[in-house]
């Protein structure tokens, strides 16, 4: 990929939140490590999906690219620029290019604004159009683009369903002629019949403008559907980071697996034989990661005393980036998981949800 071809590129990126106490909540006594260390790039054109486990950083990940939340240190480049040292109003101009838009478009909408002066607004903000009759047209063409009618300029956000809402979110991005969109978790707030229209719409905004994305999912379906490049986090970190469909037909990181075991074959008719992977305990807390493999505490494959005290940093294996010291005895099948379960959920017999015909077996056991 040439230099040209990467509208955004992350470096060593860290947001390190400051956990405060005292009367006056002046000490800091530690830091919530919500991003600490995250190296990627989006190429122009393409969708970034980035994936992982409520808590592990993903819409902090997000923010901090945008500058909406400032990193602690590393570098965020936008077409060259470079965005963590810009003055805050070349940033501001920046800001244009560069838009997000939410889960909830029903919190990050004014419930006392009508459509058109939601639209408005952020023309106005950023000087846009010539004059009233321009940024109507600009409203106008932004309106179709999002497949919604004129009349809805005069309504306000609680008159729309869950769907129209999402799509006057993203009309409220895409009036400003953005080239990057970071959504965040876009769809997991709309009824599953919805999700799909959303997806598609934002697939056909990528088509006939050319935008970039970064989507922000925890539904694996979702990311899968409509992302060229997948990341997956875990406390703060990129785990793996490969092609879509190299993530999803050969993960490579423990952590990936398990999450992808967790996936149910779409096709109802086809038997779905696989293991499923058990993750030991909760996500520990970014205040306070594990040493070493910051997932070696609930890795299934976790080797003693490597894992627990050498951090492995993202490597390449083929295609695929993996932070994993173990990837290619695991992927061999050399090292064994300490604990799996193995369902096998049967097809649907004469209507009967499918049934899960093994249970899960004794740690230390495989099947
Ligand atoms: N402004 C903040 N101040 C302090 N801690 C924060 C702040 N924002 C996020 N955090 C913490 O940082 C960690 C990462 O949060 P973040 O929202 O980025 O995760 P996430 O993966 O997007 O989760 P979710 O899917 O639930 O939104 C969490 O422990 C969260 O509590």
């Amino acid at each position: 990929m040439s230099e040209n071809d990467i509208l955004v590129e992350v470096r060593d990126l860290k947001v390190h939140f400051p956990i405060k106490r005292g009367v006056l909540f002046d000490r800091v006594i530690g830091h919530v490590k919500a991003v600490d260390g995250v190296d990627l790039s989006i190429a122009r054109g393409k969708t970034y999906g980035l994936v992982g486990e409520s808590g592990c950083g993903k819409s902090t990940l997000g923010r901090a690219l945008l500058q909406l939340t400032p990193p602690t240190a590393g570098e965020v480049s936008f077409d060259g620029v470079e965005l963590t040292t810009l003055p805050s109003g070349k940033l501001r101009s920046m800001r244009r290019r560069m838009q997000m838009i939410f889960q909830d478009p029903m919190s990050s909408l004014d419930p006392r604004q009508n459509v058109e002066s939601i639209l408005t607004e952020g023309l106005q903000t950023h000087g846009i159009g010539t004059d009233r009759t321009d940024r109507r047209r600009i409203i106008g063409e932004t309106l179709d683009a999002v497949g919604l009618p004129r009349w809805a300029l005069s309504r306000y956000p609680h008159e729309f369903s869950g769907g129209q809402r999402q799509r006057i979110g993203i009309a409220r991005a895409l009036v400003l002629g953005p080239e990057l969109i970071v959504a965040d978790e876009p769809v997991s707030a709309l009824d599953v019949s919805i999700q799909a229209q959303v997806v598609n719409l934002l697939d056909e905004l990528q088509d006939s403008l050319g935008l970039t994305y970064l989507v922000i999912a925890h539904d694996l379906a979702v990311v899968r559907h409509i992302s060229d490049t997948v990341g997956v986090m875990y406390l703060g970190a990129l785990v793996e980071e490969a092609p879509s469909d190299r993530l999803y037909n050969e993960p490579l990181h423990p952590y990936t697996r398990a999450l992808m075991s967790a996936v149910p074959v779409p096709d109802p008719d086809v038997e779905d034989r696989r293991e499923r992977i058990l993750l030991a305990g909760d996500l520990p807390s970014p205040a306070n990661p594990p040493s070493g493999c910051r997932f070696h505490t609930r890795c299934p494959w976790a080797q003693p005393t490597r894992c627990a005290d050498e951090r492995p940093v993202l490597r390449e294996i083929g295609a695929s980036r993996v932070a994993c010291h173990w990837a290619e005895q695991i992927a061999s099948g050399e090292l064994r998981p300490h604990q799996v379960s193995v369902q096998i959920v049967r097809p649907e017999d004469e209507g009967d949800a499918p049934s899960v015909v093994s249970a899960p077996t004794e740690p230390g056991s495989y099947v």
